[in-house]
């Protein structure tokens, strides 16, 4: 039975998937764990967006390939889903806009069941909402939460300058909140605590600690793959066999996009960054 103290929680990883790995998985294991063993949230699902081909980083296979081996990788765990809608876009998508999306995705789908108007009221609802105190009050009332569910280098990256917008990092923050999953050679909480910005935000950041050291790396499975060698239990028995049947990741995959001296996530410099 619900609990009606507790708030829904969606979980959203966005990212190359380039393949899917164990640990991606796992990333969700661990974090609905750690939420609803604070006693405030029932996590009721998980969704990977995988990027779009746009993205144009080095070794990027095509989304199409990249969605199907997700697909197959979370068929059996009941609650992660699949997203294509990112992949499906033109062009290159911050992640802020991908957020916003499922969050407007949830309401309409909550709403619903209500018969109350669907996708242009949570877009209607999240325009007037000009503050994110108020957007906090929302998301009590509503009792749904979207999270950014990411690895300690994805939130490290906010530091790197020019990367992030200052103003979609508040938002995905302070909005939204972000649940981050510790990861060799990172320091998370060091991190919050020498950037202003997020030790503002910093009660929306769960940091979640993976005490089974796992350096699973879609980077690592790549280069093991092009090597001839075995990435058994690395990834799902089906994902490997998706990758044999279609011969991916080789030598010449690889140097896909190594040409692209400026992706499209490296281009804004404006004066709204610091
Ligand atoms: N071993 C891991 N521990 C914690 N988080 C991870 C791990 N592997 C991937 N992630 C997280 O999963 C999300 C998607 O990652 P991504 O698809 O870029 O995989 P990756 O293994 O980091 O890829 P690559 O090695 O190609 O950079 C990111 O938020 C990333 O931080
Ligand atoms: O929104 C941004 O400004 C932004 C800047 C850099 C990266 N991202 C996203 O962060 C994710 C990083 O994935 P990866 O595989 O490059 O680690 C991917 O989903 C990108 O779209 C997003």
């Amino acid at each position: 039975m619900e609990n009606p103290s507790t708030s829904k929680v969606v979980l959203l990883a966005c990212g190359s998937f380039n393949p899917i790995t164990n640990m991606h998985l796992r990333m969700f294991e661990l974090a609905r764990d750690h939420l609803e063993d604070t006693g405030q949230y029932s996590v009721i699902k998980g969704i990977i967006s995988p990027v779009g081909d746009a993205y144009e980083k080095k070794g990027l296979i095509e989304a199409c390939h990249r969605v199907e081996m997700a697909r197959l990788a979370t068929e059996s765990t009941g609650w992660i889903t699949v997203d294509s809608w990112e992949c499906q876009q033109s062009e290159w998508m911050e992640t802020v806009k991908v957020v916003r999306h499922h969050y407007e995705e949830l309401l309409a789908a909550e709403y619903n069941k209500d018969d109350v108007d669907t996708v242009q009221y949570a877009k209607k609802r999240r325009i007037e909402e000009n503050s994110f105190e108020s957007s906090d009050h929302h998301r009590k009332r509503d009792g749904l939460q979207l999270m950014l569910l990411c690895g300690a280098d994805v939130l490290e990256s906010f530091g790197i300058p020019k990367l992030w917008k200052n103003e979609d990092i508040s938002e995905i923050v302070g909005r939204y909140g972000v649940v981050c999953i510790t990861r060799s050679g990172s320091d998370p909480q060091k991190f919050i605590n020498q950037s202003d910005d997020l030790w503002k935000y910093r009660k929306n950041i769960y940091i979640v600690h993976e005490w089974v050291s796992n350096d699973i790396s879609a980077t690592h499975v790549r280069r093991a793959l092009r090597r001839g060698r075995s990435v058994r239990y690395l990834l799902p028995d089906s994902v490997i066999r998706y990758i044999q049947e279609h011969s991916l990741y080789s030598a010449e995959s690889e140097q896909k996009n190594a040409h692209v001296i400026l992706a499209p996530y490296q281009r804004y410099s404006d004066a709204s960054t610091s």
